[in-house]
Parts: C-alpha cells; sequence; structure tokens
C-alpha cells in the first residue's frame, strides 16, 4: 500500500463479505421454498427469506463500494484518507443499521416496499452513515488530486445519495408509488451506480495495463455519457403498466434499448485496453475478474435486459422469472463482479501477502460465475414456459407454478454451485496468508512488487 489510510478498506471488505455469505443462505431458503413449498412454513415465511435476501445484497453491495472508494482514493487524490475514526464510525453505523433491520424483518417488521421495506429509522441511519461517507470521502478528493476516476466515482456515490432520498417519499396512490419507487430502483441500477461501476473498471484497468490515463479518460467519459443519456429515460420500461401515461412505451422503448451501449462499451473498454496495454500483472485473478465484470454484465444487463424491454414483448413476460433471471446476472455481472475485482486487486496489499491465493480466487470465480449462468439459463427457461401458459394460455399462476418444478429444483442446484464457489473466493480472501511480505509499504504492479 502506497497510502497507510487504505487500510480502512479492509474491515468493509470483511463485512461486506460476511453478509454476502449471509444473503446466498438466504437465498437458498427461498430457493429452496420454490422447489417444496412447504418448506420451513411455520418457522419463517417466504416475504420474510426473500426480503432478507434481497436488503443484505443492496447493503454489502453499498458497504462494498465503501471499502473500494477508501482504498483508491488516497492513490487518485495521491492524500491520506481525511479521518480514519469516520470511516470506521459510519461502518459501524451502517453495519448495525443492516443487522437491525435483517433482526426485525423476521420478527415481522417492514414496510413492504420492495427492496426498500427498511423502517424508517433505519433508512435516517443508513442516510448518516452514508452521508458521513460521503463528506470523508469528499474531504480527501478536495485536499488531493483531482482525476477522471475519483470525480466520476464522487458523481456516482453523491447521485446515489440524492436519488436514495426518494425512498422517503411513499406517497399512498399505488401507481404514484411506482413512479418514485423506480427512481431508486431504476436510477441507482440503471444510471448513477453504472459511473461507480465504470470509475472502479477504470481504476483497475490503469493499474492494471499501465495504458495512458488520458487514453482511459476519455472511454470512461464516453460511457458516462451513454449510461446517463440512456438511462434516466429509460425508466420508461417500467412505466408501461403502471397507469403512467401511454407516451412512455415509445420512450421505454428506445432509451432502454440504448441502455445496451454503455454496457457494450465497457466490455470493449476493458478488452481493448488489455489488447493495448501490458497482459503481464501478476495479479492473475485481477485480470480475470476485470475482464470477466464487464462481460457478464453486458450479457445480465444489456442482453437479458434487452429481452424484455421492448413494450410488446414486456406486455407478456412482465414479473415472470423471466424478470428474475435478468435480476440476478446483471447484479452479478455489474456490481457483485465489480466488487469482488477490486478486492481480488487489493486483497494482497490488505493483508501484506503475495503472491497470495490466486489459483483458489479463479476456481472461485468460474465456479460462481459459471453456477449464476446456468442459474439464469434455467429460470430464463422457467420463464418463458411461464409466460406462454400464463399469459398465452392464460391458466392459472399457481396451475402453472406446478409446471415449472423441474425448473426451481436446477436453480436450487445452481445456487448451492454458487454458494460453493463464494467459500473458496471467502477463504482465498481471509484464509491463511501464502507468503509474508514483512514490509509495510508493498503494492503489486505490472513489474513485481513494488515498494512505496
Ligand atoms: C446492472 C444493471 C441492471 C440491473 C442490476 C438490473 C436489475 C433488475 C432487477 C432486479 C429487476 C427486477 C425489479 C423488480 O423487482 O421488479 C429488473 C427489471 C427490469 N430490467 Fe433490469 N437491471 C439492469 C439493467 C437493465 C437494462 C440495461 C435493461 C434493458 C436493456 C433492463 C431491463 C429491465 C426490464 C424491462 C425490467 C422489468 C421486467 C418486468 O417487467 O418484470 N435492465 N432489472
Ligand atoms: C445461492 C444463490 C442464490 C439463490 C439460490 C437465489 C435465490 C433467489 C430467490 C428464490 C429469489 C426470489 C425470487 C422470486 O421472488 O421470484 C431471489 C431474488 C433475488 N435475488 Fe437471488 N439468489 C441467489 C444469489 C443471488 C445473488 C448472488 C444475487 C446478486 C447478484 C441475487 C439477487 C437477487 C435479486 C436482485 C432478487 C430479486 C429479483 C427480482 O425482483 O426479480 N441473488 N433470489
Ligand atoms: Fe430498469
Amino acid at each position: 500500500m502506497k497510502y497507510e489510510t487504505q487500510k480502512v478498506a479492509l474491515p468493509f471488505f470483511m463485512v461486506a463479505m460476511a453478509l454476502f455469505a449471509l444473503q446466498l443462505i438466504f437465498g437458498l431458503l427461498s430457493a429452496t421454498v420454490y422447489a417444496w413449498p412447504d418448506f420451513m412454513t411455520s418457522i419463517m415465511p417466504f416475504n420474510i427469506m426473500r426480503v432478507s435476501h434481497t436488503n443484505l445484497l443492496i447493503v454489502w453491495l453499498l458497504i462494498g463500494f465503501m471499502g473500494c472508494t477508501y482504498y483508491l482514493m488516497p492513490e487518485e487524490a495521491e492524500h491520506e484518507i481525511a479521518s480514519p475514526t469516520v470511516a470506521y464510525l459510519q461502518l459501524a453505523i451502517f453495519a448495525f443499521a443492516g443487522a437491525a433491520a435483517l433482526v426485525g424483518y423476521q420478527f415481522g417488521i417492514h414496510e413492504g416496499r420492495e427492496f426498500l421495506e427498511q423502517p424508517f429509522w433505519v433508512k435516517v441511519l443508513i442516510t448518516i452513515s452514508f452521508l458521513l461517507f460521503l463528506f470523508n470521502t469528499s474531504a480527501t478528493l478536495a485536499k488531493g488530486r483531482k482525476t477522471a476516476i475519483n470525480m466520476v466515482l464522487m458523481l456516482g456515490l453523491w447521485l446515489a445519495a440524492i436519488f436514495w432520498l426518494f425512498a422517503f417519499y411513499n406517497p399512498s396512490n399505488l401507481a404514484v408509488d411506482k413512479l418514485y419507487w423506480w427512481w431508486v430502483v431504476h436510477l441507482w441500477v440503471e444510471g448513477v451506480w453504472e459511473l461507480i461501476m465504470a470509475s472502479l473498471l477504470g481504476y483497475l484497468v490503469i493499474k492494471m495495463t499501465g495504458v495512458d490515463r488520458e487514453v482511459i479518460e476519455k472511454w470512461l467519459y464516453v460511457i458516462v455519457g451513454l449510461a446517463l443519456f440512456s438511462g434516466l429515460l429509460g425508466t420508461g420500461h417500467h412505466y408501461y403498466w403502471i397507469g403512467a401515461p401511454s407516451y412512455w412505451q415509445p420512450i421505454g422503448d428506445i432509451f432502454s434499448t440504448l441502455e445496451i451501449a454503455p454496457f457494450l462499451t465497457m466490455v470493449l473498454f476493458a478488452f481493448t485496453m488489455f489488447w493495448k496495454g501490458r497482459r503481464n500483472h501478476p495479479n492473475k485473478a485481477a485480470m480475470l475478474w476485470t475482464l470477466g465484470c464487464p462481460t457478464v454484465a453486458f450479457f445480465g444487463a444489456g442482453v437479458w435486459g434487452f429481452m424484455h424491454t421492448l413494450h410488446w414483448v414486456n406486455y407478456y413476460s412482465h414479473g415472470t422469472q423471466v424478470t428474475a433471471a435478468h435480476g440476478h446476472l446483471a447484479f452479478y455481472g455489474a456490481y457483485v463482479m465489480i466488487i469482488l475485482g477490486v478486492m481480488t486487486f487489493a486483497m494482497p496489499s490488505l493483508r501484506r501477502s503475495q503472491p497470495y491465493n490466486q489459483v483458489m480466487n479463479m476456481w472461485g470465480f468460474w465456479i460462481m460465475t459459471s453456477a449464476m449462468c446456468f442459474m439464469t439459463f434455467t429460470l430464463t427457461f422457467g420463464g418463458v414456459v411461464q409466460t406462454h401458459l400464463q399469459r398465452v394460455l392464460g391458466m392459472n399462476y399457481m396451475e402453472v407454478q406446478d409446471q415449472l418444478g423441474l425448473f426451481y429444483v436446477m436453480r436450487l442446484g445452481a445456487g448451492v454451485a454458487v454458494a460453493i464457489g463464494a467459500a473458496l473466493l471467502i477463504y482465498a480472501f481471509f484464509g491463511p496468508r501464502r507468503l509474508q511480505v514483512p514490509d509495510s509499504g508493498t503494492q503489486m504492479t505490472a513489474a513485481g512488487p513494488e515498494s512505496a
């Protein structure tokens, strides 16, 4: 590590991975209910498993983004983190808020608005923690060097906080409620989080390929422009059937189709830079994640998103397993993988160990990624059958569910494989160190271990 305060990232990564493991457990429980509907009914209802699964996802991704920001900010800004104490404090607040929400859910305490189920006071704590985080990192940036990477990253994080405020606005009219609900849910993942993803990707690419910063920055601006241009009006693809005016149908069709562009550009960006630059970085596992992330994101968000985004297709597929298939691969490719990529890059220097459990990390990558793809395929096939039986032939919902058992069992199997891959990865991150580096100022570079 070049800067002492980069180590602040480590506890964020530890908490994030613990919550990721918990998320997978709740995912496995809810998938078991799909396969055997009576499973645990008297102990924990399905909706509680599901809300725990999805909320843990959001909470750990946010904590992961914070960890990534604390790790890269000192290097990019060439300045130590303004206040490590504030960083630890806001992590504690965030982790407490997340844990309180999770425990509350087990007792049925929630506000019932998908993804935003947290009780009011938990939302307030999350806001306080996030603001502390933003001020801490912005103060660091203000004192240091401004690069396209840290500026775009901070822009994405601030905009994420601004759109989060709509989580507090809960109109009683259901149509209006949905209208603003998407301002958080859609504008996060298909708008401002893309800025976070692109800047983290840019950081990894710079570090690994050694390509000139000016080149990387140009790509970054193009990606940011495309993401905001398509993603904002792309919200229209959620306004087809909620009582919004009908002009949202052509707007949603056109702009959400354009949403493929930033994801495709990120693939071209990563591969072109590796092709042009150095490919001999010693952290091969980090290279794998850096190329894998935009690729899977392109398929999950771009291809699987486009599959059901045109309103005359969505008319049939809306809210079926096709949606769940897309939701899983998109979240995994774009946001899970970018965080795991930065972690894979950062862990050797955070733990002062080289060359690091790279082979096990790569096994984790391949097992988890193939299993997520397999899960997506089974849900897609299940979703197509469901769409046909339910929306074309008009069969009753529960009758159709009876026909989908095989797909749900295969999804559960895929989930078990995801969990195995995740366990390998967590062991690679936190298990015994392969080789200890006594010196505190070490980072892997393409030229080999570098001392700061
Ligand atoms: C990384 C980016 C993305 C993530 C994480 C993501 C995630 C999700 C999730 C979780 C849902 C389900 C929401 C719910 O509970 O109803 C959803 C719905 C949807 N997504 Fe995405 N998405 C992404 C990008 C895209 C893109 C680029 C497109 C279009 C090309 C797209 C098209 C859609 C559509 C049309 C729906 C609504 C499905 C329905 O009507 O049931 N998504 N997305
Ligand atoms: C062990 C692996 C996993 C299993 C077995 C699993 C299973 C499930 C199940 C059964 C649901 C409820 C679906 C429904 O109500 O129809 C669900 C929802 C969801 N899961 Fe997972 N999951 C797993 C991993 C993940 C991962 C790694 C992510 C993030 C990348 C994720 C993101 C989501 C999202 C966003 C939803 C809401 C989807 C929607 O609204 O369409 N899950 N998951
Ligand atoms: Fe969307």
